[in-house]
């Protein structure tokens, strides 16, 4: 067979030193796969990167990806670099999910501020009244259910910004809750001070749908790109991340709410679900789980689809109706993004 032509592929990804990072680890996978694709990086400030002001729900769904994707369909990039989680469930006509990458660190994690190095080891052990920096419900959420005594505050940024703030006493943030995937991936891994998950002694957390993996989306029918990105797909992580977006689809029913999720490969290709809905104060919340075999991106599918409809009937609907009430009449703000 004769060698592929040279060609360049235009890959669209967010101005951020994690979304540059992450782009840059995709091209050196596919650069490795194909040395003689030349690839050029298209990166853009997104409307979620301009706009520190307006809360993030009024922003809308694709606030991190929407502009990109107009570039896609465009043909001005033919690939785009996401972090999964930012990506919608459902995606613009003409576009398709084309490859997910293996996951980094999947798990949610704490910082503390440097000035109270070792004093705190765990959310546990801060005080009653200690102020959480936040900006995502599903974490506020679920941390409210398990520890009423902190405060959660909102906190914007890129993970620099948000590092800073942490550190910063003025800022009065006792600690920060950010995604272990995006600390490690800028080498900031050594500010990692307590992992959070569904086992944590003390109450964890499950993690956003999609978190730690990225998602490379390509125009529909782009077979070309399709073929390419087939050196960057990491199979058990793109099932994985197949059956926890069935479960944002649908339990979200055109709204995001506070979902968190926990996948894990155990034994004999056997796929553990595990899923929390849990309403805004964290005063009531619904937890299921499943474990089958899983060894295609339907049978993922299936899986998610089938445990979400449970838990809605379980309780979860009643949460989800009750978070739109809150947004219909203006009272509750109504997170689309996963911050
Ligand atoms: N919207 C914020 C966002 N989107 C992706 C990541 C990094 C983690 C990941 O790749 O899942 C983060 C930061 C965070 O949640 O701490």
């Amino acid at each position: 067979m004769a060698p592929e032509e040279a060609y360049t592929v235009k890959v669209g990804t967010r101005r951020s030193a994690l979304a540059l990072r992450q782009t840059e680890l995709v091209i050196a996978a596919l650069k490795a796969a194909n040395p003689n694709i030349d690839f050029e990086v298209h990166s853009m400030a997104t409307m979620g990167d301009r706009d520190k002001t307006t809360p993030l729900p009024a922003l809308g769904k694709g606030l991190w990806t929407s502009e990109l994707e107009a570039q896609l369909v465009a043909k001005d990039v033919d690939i785009i670099v996401h972090s999964l989680k930012d990506m919608p469930t459902v995606l613009p006509p003409g576009c398709v999910l084309g490859a997910v990458t293996e996951r980094e660190d999947a798990r949610d994690v704490v910082v503390f501020p440097r000035r109270q190095e070792g004093k705190y080891k765990t959310l546990q052990e801060l005080p009653e009244g200690s102020v959480v920096g936040t900006s995502s419900v599903r974490r506020a959420a679920q941390l409210r259910r398990r520890y009423p005594g902190l405060v959660f505050r909102d906190v914007r940024g890129n993970i620099d910004t948000r590092l800073k703030k942490c550190d910063d006493a003025a800022e009065g943030y006792d600690a920060i809750i950010l995604a272990a995937a995006g600390l490690l991936r800028l080498n900031f891994g050594e500010r990692i001070g307590q992992f959070l998950q569904s086992s944590t002694p003390g109450g964890g957390l499950l993690h956003a749908v999609g978190q730690g993996a990225l998602g490379l989306e390509i125009r529909e029918g782009d077979e070309r790109m399709e073929k390419l990105l087939q050196a960057a797909v990491h199979k058990p992580t793109m099932m994985a991340a197949f059956a926890e977006r069935a479960v944002m689809r649908t339990l979200e029913g055109g709204c995001s709410v506070p979902i968190g999720v926990e996948t894990t490969w155990v034994e004999d290709k056997k796929l553990r679900l595990r899923v929390t809905v849990v309403s805004l104060d964290g005063q009531t919340g619904v937890d299921g789980e499943k474990t089958e075999v899983v060894e295609s991106l339907e049978a993922a599918e299936s899986l998610g689809t089938r445990l979400a409809k449970e838990l809605a009937e379980q309780g979860a609907q009643k949460i989800l109706d009750e978070i739109n009430c809150q947004r219909a009449d203006g009272s509750g703000a109504l997170k689309v993004s996963d911050a």
